[in-house]
């Protein structure tokens, strides 16, 4: 079958055959946030548009999906979008504030506030499914990585009204009202997989469910009232058949349950070992995990701290390489495209 395959057949590119734990050439490589500041090719094309409004406009969600692939050579693309997308397409008052983040005008706080959120449509969002398939003619053999934000994640702009260090609001709703928490995630559930579906439908070979911020939860709080809304949402997605790949951040404590929740792949942060991740998390892919600070680093020790998450992968069968976040805006590009470099000639197998 495999051999068979075109170099345009995404379900048997690298990347994919990585999230499905079969043999690969060499290890693939793509970068969360590979799409954004730090190349002034984006900043050039996103002066005077704000953020949502770019994320609204299917040519220049193209071009700038394409950009880190034409200049990196990384393995997959990864959708331009972001997370509060679906949220404003249903109406939500949120912008996102250069340098802040998402922030929310009037923050969800009570059940009459959850009963205001709607469902989200396929027609609330032509932009997207118009951009997929712009992407798809443009993208040939490489694959598309849709995306969303998990309920945990989102519900916390939500209610916190903006990013928050502590989510104590969120944590205050868990504790206090879980009748008006689960009711919020349930209705963010039904957003995320339907805006999953939405990227799959229109051509994405894989999806990333993003709880970036479920590592400030114990695991006993994550069991119990979050992991079995991101359950329903990747289940959801399963039977599309594209690798459903789980990521946050801090989530040593919680890789074990990020995976049971139905994950094909875990994403990894920096700060755990991928060798003590592969134990943690069965039979999965893994993705990560370079220190995105590793950019600043002289060459030399740049490159022995990409060997050491090669070497360290080599406990897990099926291994995407990225890094444990997303790339800082002040990196270099140079210094990203000698990691796709460093990654693919450090893993290539004869
Ligand atoms: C928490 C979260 C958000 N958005 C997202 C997450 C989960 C991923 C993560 O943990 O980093 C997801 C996201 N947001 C964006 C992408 C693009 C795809 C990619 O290249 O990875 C993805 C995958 C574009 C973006 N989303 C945002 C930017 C920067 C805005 C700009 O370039 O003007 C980009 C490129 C804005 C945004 N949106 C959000 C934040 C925290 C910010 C940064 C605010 C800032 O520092 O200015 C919310």
């Amino acid at each position: 079958m495999s051999r068979m395959a075109t170099v345009n057949d995404v379900t048997e590119s690298v990347f994919i055959r990585a999230c499905r734990r079969e043999s690969t050439p060499y290890t693939p490589v793509w970068f969360m946030r590979q799409a954004g500041r730090s190349l002034p090719e984006y900043r050039k094309v996103r002066e005077g548009v704000d953020m949502l409004t770019a994320c609204r406009t299917p040519e220049l969600v193209c071009e700038i999906t394409v950009q880190p692939v034409r200049r990196h050579a990384v393995d997959a693309a990864v959708f331009f979008s972001d997370i509060v997308v679906p949220l404003a397409a249903v109406g939500v008052d949120v912008d996102i504030v250069p340098g802040t983040g998402p922030v929310v005008g009037s923050p969800i706080r009570t059940m009459a506030d959850v009963d205001k959120l709607r469902d989200l449509t396929p027609d609330d969002v032509p932009y997207i499914t118009e951009a997929i398939g712009l992407l798809r003619a443009e993208l040939g053999g490489t694959p598309l990585i849709g995306f969303a934000g998990a309920p945990f994640t989102l519900a916390s702009y939500l209610v916190e009204g903006g990013p928050s260090r502590t989510h104590a609001k969120t944590k205050a709703m868990i504790y206090g009202a879980p009748d008006v928490w689960n009711a919020l995630c349930e209705r963010l559930t039904a957003i995320t997989t339907t805006f999953l579906r939405v990227q799959v439908d229109a051509g994405a070979a894989a999806v990333q469910l993003f709880d970036s911020w479920a590592g400030a939860l114990s695991l006993h709080d994550y069991l119990a009232s979050v992991e079995p809304h991101s359950a329903r949402v990747l289940t959801g997605v399963a039977d599309l058949g594209v690798p459903r790949i789980h990521f946050g951040v801090g989530t040593g404590h919680l890789l074990a349950a990020m995976a049971d929740a139905g994950a094909d792949v875990v994403g990894v942060d920096w700060k755990t070992s991928l060798t003590d991740a592969a134990a943690l998390v069965g039979h999965r892919a893994l993705q990560g995990n370079l220190d995105p600070c590793a950019v600043f680093a002289p060459p030399p020790v740049m490159s022995t701290m990409v060997r050491r998450v090669l070497d360290d992968a080599e406990a897990a069968q099926g291994h995407v390489f990225n890094l444990g976040h997303g790339v800082l805006p002040e990196s270099d590009p140079d210094a990203l495209t000698r990691i796709v470099d460093l990654v693919h000639e450090h893993s290539t197998r004869s």
